[in-house]
């Protein structure tokens, strides 16, 4: 396959601000496809991102009965990812879905399961991994510089940055607030880090503290605290099977200075690394404590920094290769399934009082 037929179910922000830009930058890519549940929104991505005779469909099962797309990008709220994924792949279809990748863990199950059985190929939208740092801090684990991690942290921590916009306070709709809609990507890129995807035990909390607030300051607006359903922030320990340590800090309204998002700390036997600054290594050598700062941002930098590539644009067109060359997308649905386990047992240990045990 040289010539990939894409077609877009959601032409909201993450469609228009992410998917479709990226794919339009790929040259066997040609973006045929269009869907929305607002016509107009899919009318307007078609016009700015459509190949010559793109088609806007008035629904998606119809998208999907079209032989000559070959691959589906799902940009709809959490409540649908299962849903159209599994018509996607039972349709003959790859897709990209984004993050989370379901609203509940079985739902995800259920999408490996739909992947496994159709041969197709799944992946979620965990961008941070293709980030410069994320990349680097891999291949420098993958050396053994950390030697073996056992605690760990995923921080997704906004001060005051409450998504007001789209569904993202809909309890129903997003299965959960901060932890399902930032926390994923910080616990996403940790385990990914660690190479780690066995839980063990689970205890988390999760509050709506600030969400209760009147004309709140926050960086999209004041929110409404009536139509605010979902936690203000969530906090849990997970322990995996091998005995790693994983804290999860995750809020959009928390009153810290301490804000950081999609980034991690590692600690390991040898070494270790956060995202702070920059990506800072640290360790022991020759007897001696050693930091080593990196800036993957040559910001003000006077001299040539040669052509960037995103974080997303790398994503994206490491997605459209492996269905080029048939080989596995870097985020696999297994892996995103399991993020989607534990997200799901730390809202579950919240609401008992008690941890979650996975078998
Ligand atoms: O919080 C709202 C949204 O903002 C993002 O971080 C993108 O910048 C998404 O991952 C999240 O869904």
């Amino acid at each position: 396959m040289n010539k990939v037929n894409v077609a877009i179910i959601g032409c909201g922000g993450i469609a228009t601000g992410k998917h479709l830009p990226s794919l339009s930058k790929i040259e066997q890519v040609e973006i045929i496809g269009f869907f929305d549940i607002f016509p107009a929104s899919a009318q307007k991505a078609a016009e700015k991102f459509g190949a010559p005779g793109a088609r806007v469909y008035d629904d998606y099962r119809e998208l999907l009965a079209d032989p000559t797309i070959d691959v589906v990008h799902i940009c709809t709220p959490n409540d649908t990812h299962a849903e159209i994924s599994i018509a996607a792949l039972e349709a003959g279809k790859h897709v990209m879905c984004e993050k989370p990748m379901a609203k509940t863990a079985a739902d995800g199950r259920r999408m490996v399961e739909a992947a496994k059985r159709t041969g197709k190929k799944l992946t979620i939208g965990y961008n941070n991994r293709f980030r410069a740092d994320s990349q680097h801090l891999k291949r420098v684990i993958e050396d053994g510089d950390l030697g073996d991690i056992y605690f760990a942290k995923a921080h997704a921590v906004r001060r005051r940055g409450v998504p007001t916009w789209g569904v993202f306070l809909d309890e129903e709709k997003q299965g959960g607030g901060p932890l399902i809609d930032i926390g994923t990507h910080a616990l996403d890129l940790t385990l990914w880090l660690m190479n780690n995807y066995e839980p063990k035990v689970v205890l988390g909390t999760a509050y709506h503290k600030l969400s209760r607030k009147e004309n709140a300051a926050n960086s999209w607006g004041p929110w409404d605290p009536e139509k605010f359903k979902v936690e203000d922030s969530a906090f849990a320990m997970i322990v995996m099977k091998n005995g790693a340590t994983i804290m999860v800090e995750a809020s959009w309204a928390l009153n810290t200075l301490d804000t950081k998002e999609a980034k991690c700390t590692l600690c390991g036997t040898e070494g270790g690394a956060d995202m702070q600054d920059g990506l800072r290594i640290n360790g022991e050598k020759h007897s001696r404590l050693y930091v080593n700062q990196m800036q993957f941002e040559a910001k003000g930098a006077d001299f040539y920094e040669g052509k960037k590539e995103t974080m997303q644009d790398k994503e994206i067109r490491l997605w459209i290769n492996a269905i080029i060359n048939d080989t596995e997308p870097v985020v696999t649905p297994e892996q995103s399934c399991v993020v989607s386990e534990i997200l799901e047992a730390i809202y579950e240990s919240n609401r008992t009082g008690k941890a979650v045990y996975f078998d």
